[in-house]
């Protein structure tokens, strides 16, 4: 763990008047994210990386309660994947005791490196969790065709959008004890499914990234949705893809 930085030089790469600055989003977003049930519980959250600094909420805190001041900043030029515990460098730690980044950071990680993502989001949303469920034990990934909604997501969650003729799949990875126990079964899912926008969790949730966090987000709203009404559909016994 290093850190070059002086106070204030840290205090000044999370307080900003901006609003779009990474330490004001991701506060406001983690308080929109709460209300939709994907961030309770203290888990979840979303990472921002703006040109080469990545932008963490804490871990195990409210997280609709987070304020800029509780931001962690570490360089994207690491030398591995910053695990919780392990050797990483920061560019800022907030001053308030007994904080430490959120475990989810090495996940965030794979997408900025494997995916180039300018965002990731985490969330914990019982649709996803519950299309885990409505899967067989050994179901690899998840594919559903004809949905509107489909139009709102990018190839491999940077690319061209897809068309409401394409079919979308994405990957289902078994939950592990410790979330940064994920980061070699998502990466190996990353690279299999290149095409993938996202990563469902058995049992625990999905991580989304996208090119902005504006990306990020908009195609976490429209995979929940297709989520919520897979659920449904399996639920009614109709058939995911194909236009029946
Ligand atoms: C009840 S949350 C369990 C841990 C988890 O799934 C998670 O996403 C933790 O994220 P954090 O940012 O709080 O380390
Ligand atoms: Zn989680």
């Amino acid at each position: 763990m290093s850190n070059k930085l002086t106070h204030e030089e840290q205090e000044a790469l999370v307080i900003s008047d901006d609003p779009e600055h990474p330490a004001n989003l991701i506060s406001e977003l983690c308080r929109e994210f709460y209300k939709l049930g994907w961030v309770t519980g203290t888990g979840g959250g979303i990472s921002i990386r703006q040109g080469e600094n990545v932008y963490l909420a804490p871990s195990g805190v409210q997280k609709e309660r987070i304020k800029p001041e509780h931001i962690f900043v570490l360089p994207f030029a690491q030398s591995s994947v910053p695990k919780p515990g392990s050797k990483r460098d920061f560019l800022r730690i907030p001053s308030k005791k007994g904080l430490s980044e959120s475990q989810c950071t090495p996940l965030f990680w794979n997408a900025f490196t494997m995916r180039e993502a300018g965002a990731c989001i985490h969330t914990h949303s019982q649709h996803a969790v519950m299309l885990t469920l409505l899967h067989p034990r050994d179901a690899q990934s998840f594919k559903i065709s004809h949905q509107e909604m489909i139009k709102g997501v990018r190839i491999g969650g940077v690319g061209k959008t897809l068309s409401f003729f394409n079919t979308l799949e994405i990957p289902i990875i078994d939950n592990t004890a410790v979330e940064e126990d994920l980061t070699e079964s998502m990466a190996a899912a990353m690279e299999k499914y290149p095409d993938a926008p996202a990563i469902l969790v058995r049992r625990h949730g999905v991580y989304v990234w996208g090119n902005t966090w504006e990306q990020a987000k908009t195609q976490s709203e429209c995979l929940d949705y297709l989520f919520e009404i897979a659920v449904k559909m399996l639920l009614a016994k109709l058939p995911l893809v194909g236009d029946n």
